[in-house]
């Protein structure tokens, strides 16, 4: 089969993203109507990285437009620990802050296993802290991490029922892979989770109704490592030089995923594309776990954020 010859249904995140967005801005209007609650994010980012610096920059936009405060603290790259931790107590005790986000990779000399736990586990929108993680592992309600519940909504409307499917996940991240992993779980698949001591790992991804790729390998996964009909979720951000030589020489990138694209879109029946798959879900998560927090702070009964 031809390399451009897509077959797959490409999943359009970007589009379920709005949606949920926009029923999150309808759920916080009526919370300020009907209780007097704008719900609170503080973003906090140490260091310059750029990236970082772009993804924080879209959150706090993203919240605004939604309706919700958005506070974001710009800490240098030469804060300690002590500093970070004295910032989130502080936010931990603001009753205006209902959600709380540490963005990730801290810089060197900060330990963030301890910056996370010190969070507020209420306020941990990002779903990280150890409490969260031991939540979700036996079926407690609690703050879920955006990147999988996100891949997860956009599983459960383009198959329905994932009771019983194959399920691999490449990636064992705290962030990604091992929530997502626990999510599938309680979805009744039959999850795998693969990782890079792995062996024969395209077998393994053949055996997958549901492939997962957080690896952060630019076009890892190829073609021919994919059942044909699988579902494809792509997490993978991978910044490389763009595909024009002329524009790559002056410096210009694009975005890729984990997976080849054209390659898998081939051979599966359905995937999401990067950009406009999974990352615009994380961001409609983030404000949804953000809209809860505010809820269960004020003892308010979140009304269904469902399509
Ligand atoms: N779309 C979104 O909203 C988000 C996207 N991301 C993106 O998702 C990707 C993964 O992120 P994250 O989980 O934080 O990454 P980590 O680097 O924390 O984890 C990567 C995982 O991939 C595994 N891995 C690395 N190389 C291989 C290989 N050759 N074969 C098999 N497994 C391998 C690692 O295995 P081992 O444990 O053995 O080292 C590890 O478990 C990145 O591209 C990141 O940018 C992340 C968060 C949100
Ligand atoms: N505490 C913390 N929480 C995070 O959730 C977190 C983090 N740290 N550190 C970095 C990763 C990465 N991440 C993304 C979020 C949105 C897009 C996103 O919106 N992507 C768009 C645009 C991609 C582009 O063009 O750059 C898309 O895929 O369409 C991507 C990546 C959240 N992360």
């Amino acid at each position: 089969m031809a390399e451009n010859d897509a077959r797959a249904r490409i999943i359009d995140g970007k589009a379920f993203a709005a949606g949920l967005v926009e029923r999150v801005t309808a759920a916080s209007a009526s919370l300020k109507t009907d209780h007097g609650v704008i719900p609170g994010l503080a973003v906090v980012i140490v260091g310059e990285d750029p990236a970082s610096q772009i993804y924080v920059r879209n959150k706090g936009e993203r919240t605004r437009e939604a309706g919700m405060r958005s506070d974001t603290h710009r800490l240098p790259e030469t804060t300690t620990q002590a500093e970070l931790l004295a910032l989130i107590a502080d936010l931990n005790a603001d009753d205006g802050i209902h959600g709380i986000l540490v963005q990730l990779p801290l810089p060197a000399g900060i330990d963030s296993t301890v910056v996370l736990d010190a969070i507020d586990p209420d306020k941990d929108v990002d779903g990280f802290h150890v409490v969260n993680a031991g939540r979700l592992a036996v079926g407690l309600p609690g703050m879920v991490p955006c990147t999988p519940l996100g891949s997860v909504m956009l599983l459960k409307d383009a198959l329905g029922d994932l009771s019983g499917l194959n399920a691999v996940i490449v990636g064992r991240s705290n962030i990604v892979g091992k929530p997502m992993a626990q999510l599938l779980l309680a979805q009744n698949c039959t999850v795998t989770i693969a990782h890079s001591r792995s062996h024969d790992l395209p077998a393994i991804c053949r055996e997958a109704d549901i492939l997962v790729a957080a690896v952060g390998r630019p076009e890892m996964i190829k073609g021919d490592w994919i059942k044909p009909g699988a579902t494809i979720i792509d997490v993978g951000i991978n910044r490389v030089p763009s595909a024009d030589p002329v524009k790559a020489a002056e410096g210009k990138t694009r975005v890729v995923g984990d997976v080849a694209f054209a390659q898998a879109a081939a051979v599966a029946g359905a995937i999401t594309p990067v950009p406009g798959g999974v990352g615009p879900m994380t961001i409609a998560c983030l404000l949804a776990n953000t809209y809860v927090a505010a809820c269960r702070a004020n003892s308010v009964t979140p009304v269904s954020l469902d399509a």
